[in-house]
């Protein structure tokens, strides 16, 4: 059991849907040492729950969202933000002030998440990322004024199971953390596809562009992280050789407006955050 999931050791954690977000939390515990039997997961289809069961014979699953509220100490709400409202009627009547509710949906705020579960809910909300499957996740926190001391470093415990966790002081950030680490990775992605496309049809075979768009990505970010006392802007200037090649290729992202295609992206983001709020809100 690693350290920080010794916090957890007495507790039970269940999961509100047996999704992409669910499976990939879940199995990073399990991983870090949480016995499967300590956990609960709810989904209204079977073929999810089979399958985790079958990977983690000893989860417990069910098709009752209540049976999961009932049983756990920090309950995880993993349905779609136009979902959480149904879900979580399953348990309003419920007297959850020892719960601590944790929502992974984007935009849904901690006001409209007391509304569906209680005033004395602590409530924390967050924005993990999907490489928490393979345990690189980044997961913004915000936690309403009810979550206790012990409830935030048990929910720092369950998402550093899976990456790393950073908790934030003003709710309205949680929109941008969505923006950037959120919805993240397929920004990445979007990148890097076309760097493998564009390899490519310069006359890389298909593999060897994709390996060396990877790793080039992986080793990048790995500097940004070991190298934290230096601004990211010099890390890219000790790649550029004055009029060298990389100059050339920058020059290309500037004269077409790189940074400022990626500020309107993550204000699209936000905005739709925003707009995820009202529906969830309804
Ligand atoms: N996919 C991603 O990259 C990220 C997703 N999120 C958030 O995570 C949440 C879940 O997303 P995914 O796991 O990707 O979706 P998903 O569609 O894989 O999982 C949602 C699950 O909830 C179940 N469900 C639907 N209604 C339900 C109900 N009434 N009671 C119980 N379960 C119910 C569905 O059957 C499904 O298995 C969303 O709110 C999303 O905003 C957050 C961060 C990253
Ligand atoms: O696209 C979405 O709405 C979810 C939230 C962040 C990543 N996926």
């Amino acid at each position: 059991m690693t350290d920080s999931i010794e916090l957890l050791k007495n507790a039970k954690v269940g999961f509100i849907g047996a999704g992409n977000m669910a499976a990939s939390i879940l199995g990073g515990l399990i991983q870090s040492g949480l016995p499967a039997e300590s956990i609960f997961v709810s989904n209204p289809s079977a073929g999810k729950l089979e399958a985790l069961k079958e990977k983690h014979p000893t989860l417990n699953t069910t098709h009752d969202n209540a049976e999961v509220a009932n049983n756990v100490d920090y309950l995880l709400l993993a349905v779609k933000p136009q979902k959480m409202a149904l879900a979580c009627d399953d348990f309003k009547d419920m007297d959850l002030s020892k719960t601590c509710a944790i929502s992974v949906a984007a935009g849904v705020t901690c006001e409209t998440l007391t509304n569906l579960l209680g005033d004395d809910t602590p409530v924390v909300r967050s924005m993990p990322n999907t490489p928490s499957l393979i345990g690189y996740g980044a997961t913004g926190l915000f936690a309403n004024d009810k979550v206790t001391a012990e409830q935030r470093e048990a929910t720092s415990a369950i998402f550093d199971a899976v990456g790393k966790s950073i908790w934030v002081e003003d709710e309205d950030l949680m929109d941008v953390v969505t923006a950037v680490s959120g919805s993240g990775p397929a920004h990445y992605f979007l990148f890097m596809e076309s760097v493998v496309q564009g390899g490519i049809e310069l006359g890389l075979p298909e593999h060897t562009a994709r390996e060396l768009a990877a790793q080039t990505a992986l080793g990048a970010a790995a500097m940004v992280q070991q190298n934290g006392d230096m601004e990211i802007g010099q890390l890219r200037r000790n790649v550029t050789s004055p009029g060298g090649t990389t100059a050339a290729a920058l020059d290309t992202l500037n004269d077409n407006h790189l940074p400022d295609i990626v500020k309107k992206a993550l204000q699209a983001s936000v905005k739709r955050g925003k707009e995820l709020a009202e529906i969830a809100n309804k």
